[in-house]
This record gives structure tokens, C-alpha cells and sequence, in this order.
């Protein structure tokens, strides 16, 4: 039997986000946002479901906190709805939606919890996506106008923030696949709103500087791994073609100040320019702080002509899968945070997201999810070897601390270490839970396989 042990100074934590939580949609002053009305809109959410109550955070954040009290987390990332700052997306502040996030962060501080704040976690305000969103450039000047707000509120209380969670996901697969809020299917569309959504990222953290805000700043890409399925020419650059999508597309523009120049020609053939504007490219490539990953999962890519934008298949090669069908790739997560290290620095890194779907009801009480604890030691090892590699890691915060809306999935898919009951919003701790808990307090674990 052996065992996995981090260093003393790893960081440990849980991460949840505001529309899959909180609920109280139409309480203190919170205005609509666009998964609002996207869960809404018939068909786009498996049995209709949507974020009207949640995990009901709202009122249920205290008991939220004692959990992770009794977890022993050193984080909690948490994301701000936007809607309830600022109703219409810019104007006057909500002071109650300010004061909802103040007792959730003196919660925490109280406990001795820090709090990592994403700023901007899907929930955009409808009224500025009834304006084009963030297909229009002036969403910019309203996120950045938020962001400082918050900033200025939060002064000396919230020291780790995150301009924007997974900026592929509220992109792509929302304007180019149709598959989450709002639901375009428009590439050119979705290659303006990542573009404006990393401009709106380097200027968050440039006024973010200027404003002389203690603390750091990052932002939370997601990010998946492929592998070739041979080695034949063409695989290779289908592969590469993928994880491009996911990675370079957001990162070069990060860390080295460019798009890549091969998926820039790739989106221009399907007809879909890049609108890049004098000094966009500096403001967005200015340092963060950090760097969160959130990983999930990978595949083996195959090429297949004329197969979507990138002519590639994904390969099911015998993977083992999760209850969402998502393959358990832990050797992925071992490849893309080496491959984060070798071609984009040193930057010290939070794993902001990782976890596992399995959906294990309650029996007697007690929630038996060993497959999740599993997955968890499997991308731990992981991650134990990519650090033993060099890769600069300060954290690890699992997704999610509880079950909660999974998007486009609803209320289906399970992701928590504590299972929520949607009818009476009991939490149940699962074993994961447990498990999780021991692992933050040894600071090791015991290898099972
Ligand atoms: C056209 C094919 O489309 C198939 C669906 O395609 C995807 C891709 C990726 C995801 C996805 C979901 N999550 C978990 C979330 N991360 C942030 C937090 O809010 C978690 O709930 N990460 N990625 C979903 C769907």
C-alpha cells in the first residue's frame, strides 16, 4: 500500500457557481439573466428544469459554510450573479445583491475560509444580451464597470478573484453549438464574444492593478486533452486542430499576446473573421496572478473528412466513463498541465475544477459513492505526478462541494461530494465527502490501485 502526499503548503478547496446554487431568482433585487431565460425556453434543459430555486444558497448559505467548515477547505470559490449587482447589466448598484455576497464572504472569513470570487460564471444580465451581448463590443465597459465594483467593495475581504470562468464553454459552445445560454449557433458570432471576453478580461485585471487591489487575479479556462489516435500525419493534425480550440485559442492570447495564426485561417475559410483592434492584443496579454484550470476529461481524436470545423472524430477506446459519459482520463489531466508548463511558463496554477458525475441516492442515510472517491485518487495521482514534473500547482478545489443545475443537463447530472435533495434541499454528505475531508487533514492519501 502506498500512499500520495502533497506538499504542507498545498491549497485545498470546493467550487460552486451562482446560477447553479443560490435560486431566490427574484429576490433582493436580482435581475434576469440569460440562463434565465435560456432554461426557460422549451427543449434547451433536460425536463425544463432551471435555476428558479436551486440549491437554495441564498438563504441556505450559512449551512453551506458550516460544511466546509467541517470539510477543512483552505478555498471557496464561489461565482457573483451579475443580475444581482447590477439588475440591467450597468446603471445603479443593487446594494442588496452587495450585501447577499458580504454575508456569504464574512461567513467564510469568520471560519477562517478564504474566498475566491469568479466574476463572471455564465449569468450574464439579459438586458445586455437584448443588446447584442457580448457580441457587442460595449458589454466590455459593462463587465469592466461590474468588475471594479466589485473590487472596490470586496477591498481587503476577497483576495483571489477570477475574471471569467471557462470563456470557451460561454463562447463556442454557446453562440457556435447552441448548447448553453444563449444559444446562437453563429461562428462568427462566438469568435466575437471570445475575443470581447478576453479583452474584457485584460482590462478587468488592468484597472484591477491600477485600483491597487491586494490580492491576485487570474481567470479559469477549461480545458480537455487529446491524443492521436495514430501516428499517421493527419490524426496528429486533427488532435492538434482539438485542442486548440480548448487551449491555444485562449491561452495564446494570454501568455503570448496572439491568436493562433492556424485557427485563425481555419475560422476565416468557414467564414468567420477575427476583429481585433488596435491595443486589444496588449491589454489582453498583460500578467495574471494565476492561472485556474478546470479538467474534466479528454479523448483520442481521429481524423474524418469533412467532420465539422476541425474534419476530427473522437475515438471511444475503451475508456471508462462517468454517469455523464465524459471519459475518466486522468493520464489527460497528467498531459495537458505538462503541456500548460512546458508551452506557456511557470505561472503558478489552481486547479479550480475538477470532479466526477455519479448519481448515488441516499439509502439509509449514507451516500455510496466510491466511484467518485476513485476518480478523485486517479486524477490526485495525477496531478501528484505533474507537480513531481515542475508544473507550479497552489491548489486543488474539487467541483463541486454539491449536487446542484448542471446547464443544459439540469438537475439530472450530479456532481457534488454532498447529494442534495431537490424537493426538500436536505444535503447529505457522501462518502466522497468523508473521504475528501481525511485527505485535506493528512495531506495524503492511500493508494487503493
Ligand atoms: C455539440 C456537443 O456538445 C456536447 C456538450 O458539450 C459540453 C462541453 C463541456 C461541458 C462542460 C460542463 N462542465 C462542468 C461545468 N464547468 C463549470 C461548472 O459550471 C460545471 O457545471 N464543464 N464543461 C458541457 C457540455
Amino acid at each position: 500500500m502506498s500512499i500520495v502526499q502533497f506538499p504542507k503548503e498545498m491549497k485545498w478547496g470546493v467550487a460552486t457557481a451562482s446560477y447553479q446554487i443560490e435560486g431566490a431568482v427574484n429576490e433582493g433585487g436580482r435581475g434576469l439573466s440569460i440562463w434565465d431565460t435560456f432554461s426557460k425556453t422549451p427543449g434547451k434543459v433536460k425536463n425544463g428544469d432551471n435555476g428558479d430555486v436551486a440549491c437554495g444558497s441564498y438563504h441556505r448559505y450559512k449551512e453551506d459554510v458550516e460544511m466546509m467548515d467541517d470539510l477543512g477547505v483552505d478555498f471557496y470559490r464561489f461565482s457573483v450573479a451579475w443580475p444581482r449587482i447590477f439588475p440591467d447589466g450597468t446603471g445603479e448598484v443593487n446594494q442588496a445583491g452587495l450585501d447577499y455576497y458580504h454575508r456569504l464572504v464574512d461567513e467564510l472569513l469568520e471560519k477562517g475560509i478564504q474566498p475566491m470570487c469568479t466574476l463572471y460564471h455564465w449569468d450574464l444580465p439579459q438586458a445586455l444580451q437584448d443588446q447584442g451581448g457580448w457580441g457587442n463590443r460595449q458589454t466590455i465597459d459593462a463587465f469592466v464597470n461590474y468588475a471594479n465594483t466589485m473590487f472596490e467593495a470586496f477591498e481587503g475581504k476577497i483576495k483571489h478573484w477570477i475574471t471569467f470562468n471557462e470563456p470557451w464553454c460561454a463562447s463556442f459552445l454557446s453562440n457556435y453549438m447552441g448548447v448553453h445560454a444563449p444559444g446562437n449557433q453563429d461562428l462568427q458570432l462566438a469568435v466575437d464574444v471570445a475575443h470581447h471576453m478576453n479583452v474584457a478580461h485584460g482590462k478587468a485585471v488592468s484597472d484591477f492593478r491600477k485600483l491597487g487591489i491586494e490580492g491576485q487575479i487570474g481567470y479559469a479556462p477549461n480545458v480537455e486533452w487529446n491524443e492521436p489516435y495514430s501516428n499517421r500525419q493527419e490524426d496528429i493534425d486533427a488532435c492538434k486542430r482539438a485542442n486548440a480550440f480548448h487551449l491555444d485559442w485562449f491561452f495564446d492570447p494570454v501568455f503570448k499576446g496572439e491568436y493562433p495564426k492556424f485557427l485563425v485561417d481555419l475560422f476565416e475559410k468557414n467564414g468567420a473573421q477575427l476583429h481585433v483592434e488596435p491595443g486589444d492584443m496588449e491589454i489582453i496579454s498583460q500578467p495574471i496572478d494565476f492561472l485556474g484550470i478546470n479538467y474534466y476529461s479528454g479523448s483520442v481524436a481521429r481524423y474524418k473528412e469533412n467532420e465539422g470545423l476541425f474534419e476530427h472524430e473522437r475515438i471511444d477506446t475503451g475508456f471508462q466513463k462517468t454517469d455523464i459519459g465524459w471519459n475518466i482520463y486522468p493520464e489527460g489531466f497528467y498531459n495537458v498541465l505538462t503541456h500548460i508548463h512546458k508551452t506557456y511558463g511557470d505561472v503558478p496554477i489552481y486547479i479550480t475544477e475538477n470532479g466526477s458525475c455519479y448519481n448515488e441516492e441516499p439509502e439509509n442515510g449514507r451516500v455510496r459513492d466510491s466511484k467518485r472517491i476513485d476518480y478523485l485518487q486517479q486524477h490526485l495521482i495525477a496531478l501528484d505526478r505533474a507537480m513531481k514534473s515542475g508544473v507550479n500547482i497552489k491548489g486543488y478545489l474539487t467541483w463541486s462541494l454539491m449536487d446542484n443545475f448542471e446547464w443544459a443537463e439540469g438537475y439530472t447530472m450530479r456532481f457534488g461530494i454532498v447529494h442534495v435533495n431537490y424537493r426538500t434541499l436536505e444535503r447529505t454528505k457522501k462518502d466522497s465527502f468523508y473521504w475528501y475531508k481525511q485527505m485535506i487533514s493528512n495531506g495524503f492519501f492511500e493508494r487503493l490501485s
